[in-house]
């Protein structure tokens, strides 16, 4: 793990470097967290010495591993849910149909409440963060049990998602299920809660937001999906592997073949 670490660190150096090799150079700006991160350094480390280069390479590197897996793994588990229920991408498709030209752009996601829909659903069923933790900063009463300063809190967010009182069939996927609700991935529906809530909600949803629908709809819309001849015959491996982030068991291989009537 340690020289995983270093590895990482290391690339980000190099980032670090060629990036301000290049602004030095005058190459224009990207205006992206690098940019910025840089801008800043100089007033950090001059008014906030807790705040150094390392921090900023921490920074980068907690983007990177909050922010890729996580993203990745709900695409995976979205298409693979809906190839195996071929009812909802049916759904997927007619929505397509009736509300996009030849392209998907971000500002078509709040027209495709379905595609939407398929994402809660997914991410109830698979959230890609498990579990969550904290720590009580001050004993607290919590309907009746008495959670005293300093004990470690594990957010179990994949039962919840399952609770048989709260979640009719909890185990079937069923993007029908959020149609009629007003609920949301911000953390305001606490038997729904893929980002986490309150203060320590993921910092990144706004983004994963606009970049998993984007990723989802561009690849449901350029391809139709199929499973190989073996899985289609002996059924995918649903399995999850229990993870900081929850993969698939076994990787999902599955055939894109292009919608040449859609350019
Ligand atoms: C489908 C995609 C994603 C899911 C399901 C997800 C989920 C989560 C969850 C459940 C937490 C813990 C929240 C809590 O404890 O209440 C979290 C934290 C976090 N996420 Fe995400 N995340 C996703 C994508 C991203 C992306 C794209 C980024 C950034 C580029 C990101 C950055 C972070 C960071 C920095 C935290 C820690 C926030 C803190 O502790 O204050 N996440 N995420």
């Amino acid at each position: 793990m340690g020289k995983l670490v270093a590895r990482a660190y290391g690339i980000i150096d190099e980032l670090l470097a060629r990036r301000k090799g290049g602004r030095e150079a005058g190459e224009p700006r990207k205006d992206d967290m690098l940019d910025v991160s840089l801008d800043n350094e100089d007033e950090w480390k001059n008014n906030n010495p807790v705040i150094d280069r390392n921090n900023i390479k921490g920074l980068i590197a907690d983007l990177f591993v909050a922010g890729t897996d996580s993203s990745s793994t709900a695409i995976e588990w979205a298409i693979v849910e809906l190839l195996q229920n071929p009812q909802s991408m049916q759904k997927v498709k007619d929505e397509f149909r009736r509300v996009l030209g030849t392209r998907t752009e971000e500002s078509d996601i709040s027209q495709l409440p379905y595609l939407q829909a398929v994402l809660k659903e997914t991410l109830r069923l698979h959230p890609s963060v498990p579990m969550t933790y904290y720590k009580a900063e001050a004993t607290v009463e919590v309907q009746g049990y008495i959670i005293p300063k300093g004990t470690n809190i594990i957010l179990n967010i994949w039962a919840i998602h399952r609770k048989p009182d709260v979640w009719a069939d909890p185990d079937r996927f069923m993007p029908e299920r959020f149609m009629e609700t007003d609920t949301n991935f911000f953390g305001k529906h606490p038997e729904f809660i893929p980002f986490g809530g309150g203060r320590r909600i993921c910092l990144g949803l706004p983004l994963a937001y606009r970049m998993v629908h984007m990723v989802l709809a561009s690849l449901l819309f350029h391809f139709d999906w199929k499973l190989p001849e073996g899985a289609e015959k002996d059924g995918v491996d649903m399995r999850e592997k229990y993870g900081m982030v929850l993969h698939k068991e076994t990787p999902l291989k599955a055939l894109a073949i292009e919608t040449y009537n859609r350019k």
